[in-house]
């Protein structure tokens, strides 16, 4: 009779084939074997080895879930690598062939979807753990080169007062790299050298790549304003050497009543129309936001802004650019200022720091030909160009190797990452009950969010109620969508290129919760009937609202860029975005500066939603988006 054997035994046979049975043990030992006996083989030394003196895999070992435990040697080369595999396999397993990046970002399979859109840049992960232990000593501004005015400033003029404000990753990295004091390097003093100097330096470039809402603004601004004081002060005491100077040389016998030749009027002292900084940005929102932190640094370090955008008349600008007192930074948008130098060339003459803030927007296919032109006239006087961005698309790359091939790249270790504290959550529209209606799905989603218990803090309800910012890729689609969000009595409105600027500032100033500079209101009548796009005429009237406690903001992506919406904890995204790139500018207006955040995604027939997936995983394990 043939008896199966039990599996303890079953499984020991099959490693080895010695082994006693039930069977054979019982007319042996008369027992069953323990798990504590000794195999029967101990006494028989160590496998044979091969050839070439290496022991053989068995290979139940090799390819079993087990196959890497209890080894005393390293596997061989080759080891548990399958044969006969086809290049195309292994590209897709990102072996030999894989697609590992040149500057060595690991492929991640899991992200398909991105992948085909192959809009990022990709940046390696070696690199970004590099960065963050160098990042780990400086835990202060005071830790930095700067002038003490400036120091202090920080806290009580750019952030409001907050105490005990620490640098961000983009400020400990971007700051002493400005500053020329890097690794304890002596500040570099040629940086600071004056007008008169004839010596040429060689320009430097810098790209400042960090995640939204990580303090880029101020990582340029306060390394600028340093070398922009420190070149005050070296041309004064110049000035102040060379009157001494002259006046030495006024000899001693000169006629009482002889007066003396009137001074020269020295071009090159001053500074009307002629800054030594200018920032170019893509929107006037963004000129606002800007102009309104240097306003405030400007009052304790003491230097002259002008803002320079289409929400001013051409008088308001003229007299800004103009001032009799000088103007010692621009910001602008690269349209205005491209204009503007038509006319007057000399504007830029002087210019020492060029800041190109959004530099994924302002280096892109619309507006690179202003932005390039400008770096060429600014040129011949540059001391830095410094380029700013949350992202770096593959345009822009190829773009700096090919134009900037010397720029340094300042990337912090959570590039292209959205944080963790946001989460994304998908509607589906196709379900009930909105059947495909995507309006009705968006609706719903605002009005689920005004019902929610407020999660308080972070002053989202100041003002008003909770602030939502519902992006759509299409700008008819923002006017549609705020006209049907009335209908069932939201309080939203529309921001496109259509409306005025001038409404931009007002209504973003609800989202943003930062004062509207007061000349950012040059007229207090609205325009006339006939200048009012047909999107204001749609949002204009006010309606009873029926949904309390939720503001919403309608927008396309030229919202998405640099806004500061530190108010909104919620973003619906009405399409889902074209690329990742949008994707990071979008869920970038949430979690800002360690704040919590809420996305939901809008998905039906035609989207893609593995695309959507990939970015919800990225999200949970915090990778970067590529
Ligand atoms: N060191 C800091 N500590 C606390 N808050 C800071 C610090 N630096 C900047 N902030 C605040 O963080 C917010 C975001 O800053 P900023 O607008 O410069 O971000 P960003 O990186 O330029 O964002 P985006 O990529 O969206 O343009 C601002 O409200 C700013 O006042």
């Amino acid at each position: 009779m043939i008896r199966s054997l039990c599996p303890f035994c079953a499984a020991a046979k099959s490693l080895n084939p010695q082994w006693p049975s039930h069977r054979a043990a019982s007319t042996l030992q008369k027992r069953r074997p323990s798990r504590m006996d000794l195999s029967p083989n101990v006494s028989r030394g160590p496998p044979k080895t091969t050839e070439s003196g290496q022991r053989p895999i068995r290979k139940s070992r090799a390819n079993s879930p087990f196959g890497g435990m209890n080894v005393t040697e390293p596997p061989r080369p080759g080891y548990g690598v399958k044969r006969g595999v086809s290049i195309s396999e292994q590209k897709r397993a990102g072996g030999k062939y894989g697609s590992k990046d040149k500057k060595g970002e690991e492929p991640k399979g899991e992200m398909k979807a991105l992948k085909m859109q192959r809009a990022l840049s990709s940046i390696s992960y070696e690199a970004r753990a590099r960065v963050k232990q160098t990042l780990a000593d400086l835990e202060s501004f005071g830790d930095f080169d700067l002038l003490p005015v400036i120091k202090e400033s920080v806290s009580t003029q750019a952030l409001g007062g907050l105490s005990e404000v620490s640098p961000t990753p983009i400020q400990r990295l971007a700051i002493p790299a400005l500053l020329g004091t890097e690794d304890g390097k002596h500040r570099n003093k040629k940086a600071n050298t004056t007008d008169g100097d004839s010596a040429k330096k060689a320009i430097q470039y810098f790209l400042l790549a960090a995640e939204t809402g990580s303090g880029k603004t101020l990582a340029y601004t306060l390394p600028i304003l340093d070398a922009l004081k420190r070149a005050e002060a070296t041309a004064l005491s110049l000035q102040h050497t060379l009157a001494a100077e002259k006046a030495a040389e006024i000899p001693a016998n000169r006629q009482l009543f002889e007066l003396p030749s009137p001074p020269l009027h020295d071009d090159s002292l001053t500074n009307v129309a002629r800054p030594s900084t200018i920032i170019l940005l893509p929107t006037s929102e963004l000129v606002a936001q800007v102009g309104a932190l240097l306003k405030n640094l400007s009052h304790s370090i003491k230097f002259k802004s002008a803002m320079l955008s289409t929400a001013y008349t051409s008088t308001v600008i003229r007299s800004r650019l103009f001032a009799p007192g000088g103007v010692d930074i621009v910001v602008s948008t690269p349209h205005l200022l491209s204009s503007i130098t038509e006319s007057d060339p000399n504007v830029l003459s002087r210019v020492k720091w060029l800041v190109i803030d959004e530099a994924d927007s302002l280096l892109d296919r619309s507006f690179s030909p202003i932005t390039s032109g400008i770096i060429d006239r600014v040129t011949p006087s540059l001391q830095q160009l410094v380029l700013c961005s949350a992202t770096i698309p593959r345009s822009l790359d190829s773009y700096l190797a090919k134009r900037f091939p010397e720029v340094r790249r300042l990337v912090t270790p959570n590039l292209h990452a959205v944080p963790r504290r946001v989460q994304l959550s998908v509607v589906d529209i196709e379900k009930v009950p909105y059947q495909g209606n995507r309006d009705l799905a968006c609706a719903q989603t605002i009005v689920e969010i005004a019902k929610e218990n407020g999660e308080g803090g972070e002053g989202e309800s100041v003002g008003g109620g909770k602030k939502v910012l519902v992006f759509v890729n299409e700008r008819e689609k923002a006017a549609e969508l705020t006209g049907f969000l009335r209908g069932k009595g939201i309080d939203a409105t529309a921001l496109s290129r259509d409306s005025d600027d001038r409404a931009h500032a007002d209504v973003l100033a609800e989202f943003t919760g930062q004062a509207i500079p007061s000349a950012n209101k040059p007229h207090t009548s609205p325009p006339p009937p006939s200048r009012r796009s047909g999107l204001e005429a749609l949002t204009a009237p006010p309606i009873p609202r029926q949904v309390k406690g939720v503001k919403v903001l309608v927008m396309t992506d030229l919202g998405s860029r640099g806004i500061d919406t530190t108010l909104v904890k919620h973003v619906v995204l009405y399409d889902v975005p074209h690329t990742s790139i949008d994707f990071l500018h979008r869920l970038g207006r949430v979690g800002r500066m360690g704040r919590r955040g809420r996305a939901v995604v809008l998905v039906g027939k035609g989207d893609r939603r593995d695309v959507v997936r990939e970015v919800r995983e990225g999200m949970f394990k915090g990778s970067a988006l590529i």
